[in-house]
């Protein structure tokens, strides 16, 4: 007996056909057969997995709302929990495709990576209204609500804050070592960083990051990326370079430093900017001033000091003083494992540590006036890792 289509059977699949083409499924499949990425990992949702994974995209579902579109929590159906992000990508009745590049953008980049510091995509759905994406869910939100939202149930301890820098180094690193071309993140900030289940820092968003493959020429239009996190350097020439991911994790290191959001928009004040305020405390040696009191608890001075001179080093107004992201992870497990008793070779950065501990030893006041250990080793600052 031969198989008829209804016609409102028909008109679905047309409409499928038709939502895969707009939202970029013959992109994605050019890039497929390009060979870029390992789109093959990927897995193909239905409308239909999705609507079911989150309740009919269920207000109660909603874990968060970025510029891209809204996040929901969602049940596959063996039992997975993942997070859906739901493309924001029609403005009015005008289907915006600077959006659905962004997209296609994510899956490619998300699937050639797979690092435990690295947000997981599982799979995306093409065939719906607007694109959707699937991750691994991450449980313990984001890094900027656990900074500035602290609750008296869990304190970030200085241990913590070292151990979330280290896997966001060694996150950035891998992205611009592991894959087949060097990734830029390009929009780093605390609440792009998620937490899973043991407080593990992920890097996630990665709407905007880019593979040195796919833009050769590092030069774009549009300055991208977040007021406060943004490196200066790339705002006036629009020349994104591997040094712009490092800015941003500078700021990323000063919020862990001193608790302050990156922009203090205080109605009864001006509008201040962390990095300013960090780097005057540093030229004035009034660090200890500026640092979030559970740091100065329970952090060793020591630490917290070479810390600080390194978030310095990445907020350096010309990118090429600043230090590469290998350095910056190197330097930081090195601080961990010498437990922060360290010597920069590099004659600058000793004498600041040495102004810098001498300042409060003889200025001591009630949180500065703990002994700082001897024994140091050699802490090769400046060698190339
Ligand atoms: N994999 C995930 N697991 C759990 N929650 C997530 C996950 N991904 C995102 N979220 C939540 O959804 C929120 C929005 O995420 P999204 O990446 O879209 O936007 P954003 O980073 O806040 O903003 P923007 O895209 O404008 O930079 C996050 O802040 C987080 O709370």
């Amino acid at each position: 007996m031969e198989y008829v289509q209804s016609p409102q059977r028909k008109q679905k699949i047309m409409l499928r056909q038709k939502y895969f083409k707009r939202n970029g499924g013959l992109l994605l499949q050019q890039h497929l057969s390009s060979n870029e990425g390992n789109v093959e990992k990927i897995k193909l949702f239905t409308s239909k997995e999705m609507e079911k994974a989150t309740d009919y995209y269920n207000e109660n579902r909603i874990l968060g709302q970025g510029g891209q579109g809204t996040v929901y929590k969602g049940m596959l159906i063996d039992g997975s929990i993942v997070a859906i992000k739901k493309s924001k990508m029609v403005e009015g009745k005008k289907f915006d495709e600077k959006k659905v590049e962004q997209f296609i953008n994510e899956v490619i980049i998300l699937s050639q990576i797979n690092h435990r510091n690295v947000v997981k995509l599982l799979g995306c759905c093409l065939e719906a209204e607007v694109p959707l994406l699937v991750y691994e869910f991450i449980p313990n939100g984001t890094l900027y609500d656990l900074i500035h939202n602290q609750n008296e149930e869990l304190s970030l301890t200085w241990e913590m804050r070292l151990r979330i820098a280290i896997e966001i180094a060694n996150a950035l690193f891998y992205l611009l070592s592991a894959a087949s071309a060097p990734i830029y993140h390009r929009d780093i900030k605390s609440s792009n960083i998620l937490l899973d289940g043991k407080y593990r820092a992920k890097v996630s968003d990665f709407g905007t990051s880019r593979s040195v493959a796919l833009e050769q020429t590092h030069l774009t239009t549009r300055v991208q990326g977040t007021f406060g996190y943004m490196d200066p350097e790339y705002f006036r020439s629009s020349q994104f370079t591997e040094k712009s991911d490092v800015y941003s994790f500078g700021v990323v290191l000063i919020e862990l430093l001193t608790g302050q959001k990156p922009i203090s928009v205080e109605q009864s004040e001006p509008v201040r900017s962390l990095v300013s305020y960090f780097l005057d405390s540093m030229q004035e040696n009034s660090l200890f001033n500026i640092l979030d009191p559970v740091v100065v608890k329970d952090g060793p001075e020591q630490e917290i000091i070479v810390v600080a001179l390194l978030a310095k080093r990445c907020l350096n107004l010309i990118g090429k003083k600043r230090p590469t992201m290998k350095q910056v992870a190197m330097e930081l497990e090195f601080i961990k494992a010498s437990g922060g008793n360290v010597i920069g070779e590099c004659g600058d950065e000793e004498s600041e540590i040495d102004d810098m501990i001498q300042s409060w030893e003889t200025n001591p006041s009630s949180s500065m006036s703990r002994t700082i250990t001897t024994n140091s080793v050699t802490f090769p600052l400046n060698s190339s890792f």
